[in-house]
């Protein structure tokens, strides 16, 4: 499976959005609040800057919250019993995703504030 060409890389990158926006409803509800707020800043029209930093804003939350899910998913499969250490991995990786999300929250406020 190693050293694919790039094309099938791509593929298989393209199949785990898929399984993301299937199996994970907080994915699903991160994608679309990033395209809402996406199209309401386009519609404003605010500058290429503030697009960009936005941008990458919900990108980050998107691929932290498939980082975690991924991780979770490998965890219940390989250790579907309760543990007290599985229970510090997926903590973890929740609180990975809820200090991007903060992140995400932040230029959400400094760009409102800029433009109030
Ligand atoms: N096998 C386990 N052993 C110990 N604690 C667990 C285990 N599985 C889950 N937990 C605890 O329950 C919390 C929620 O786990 P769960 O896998 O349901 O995550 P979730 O973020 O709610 O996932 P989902 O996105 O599937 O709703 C974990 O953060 C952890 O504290």
């Amino acid at each position: 499976m190693k050293n694919k060409a790039f094309l099938h890389r791509f593929g298989f990158a393209i199949q785990g959005l898929q399984d993301g926006w299937r199996r994970e409803r907080s994915f699903r509800t991160q994608a679309l609040i990033g395209l809402i707020v996406v199209l309401g800043a386009a519609l404003l029209g605010i500058s290429g800057i503030w697009l960009a930093v936005i941008g990458l804003a919900i990108a980050v939350v998107l691929a932290a919250e498939l980082f975690n899910s991924a991780l979770e998913a490998l965890v219940d499969h390989l250790h579907p019993e309760v543990h007290p250490e599985i229970r510090v991995v997926k903590d973890m990786a929740a609180a990975g995703v809820l200090l991007v999300c903060l992140g995400a929250l932040t230029v959400g406020l400094l760009f409102l504030a800029a433009h109030s």
